[in-house]
């Protein structure tokens, strides 16, 4: 029997469009929303159901510290200081941020790099299911992502961990335009024998 039809999540995935941090303001959502939004994350394939990934949801006075660990210590990693600033904005200026952590754990049979994978897969389900909800989302990484110094001061995060995505959330105050989608025939190969 052939499961059930559903053209609202189909138009859903072929319209959803990311909001960019830079474009959200306050409010975020709610606790119940959040909560949601990690179970959504959590509901992610995941080969030999090892959890390589968990979350952190940072909001209110931790957003403010983290961006001023990354002015700080973007400085002394030399990061380009009109990058530093937006980096840093981005954490100053959204309501609630979701750090997933990619957690590999150690596995004779998962490869490292699909528990990776799993962790991205969470991302995605996190950015959709807040874009779903009614929220503007951004997935975003740059240096802080793999920053050891950072991860370890910001996140408390061990020396394995490092951060898959930030997913920004909040309320959209400008909808972008489109931006150019894949010519499908350029990235399809159809095989048939
Ligand atoms: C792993 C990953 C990291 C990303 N990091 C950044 C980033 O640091 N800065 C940025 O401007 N966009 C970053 N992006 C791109 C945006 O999340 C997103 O792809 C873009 O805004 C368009 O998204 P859309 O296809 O949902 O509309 C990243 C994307 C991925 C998959």
């Amino acid at each position: 029997m052939p499961l059930t039809p559903r053209p609202d999540v189909i138009d859903f995935l072929l319209t959803r469009r990311s909001r960019p941090a830079k474009t959200l303001t306050g409010p975020g959502p709610d606790r119940e929303t959040v909560e949601v939004i990690l179970q959504a994350a959590a509901r992610t394939p995941d080969h030999g159901k090892l959890e390589p990934w968990r979350f952190i949801v940072l909001e209110g006075a931790a957003l403010t510290r983290l961006g001023a660990l990354t002015r700080r210590r973007g400085v002394e990693a030399g990061v380009d200081p009109d990058k530093l600033d937006k980096h840093a904005h981005g954490f100053e200026a959204n309501p609630l941020v979701i750090a997933v952590i990619a957690a590999p754990k150690p596995s004779d049979k998962i490869p490292e790099g699909e528990q990776i994978l799993s962790a991205g897969a969470a991302c995605l389900a996190a950015l959709n299911a807040a874009l779903a909800s009614g929220w503007g989302a951004n997935w975003l990484t740059a240096w802080m992502a793999t920053d050891r110094p950072w991860l370890r001061e910001g996140l408390g995060l061990e020396d394995h961990e490092t951060v898959a995505g930030f997913i920004h959330i909040g309320t959209e105050t400008i909808a972008p335009p489109e931006r150019p989608r894949p010519a499908m025939a350029a990235i399809t190969t159809w095989v048939d024998a």
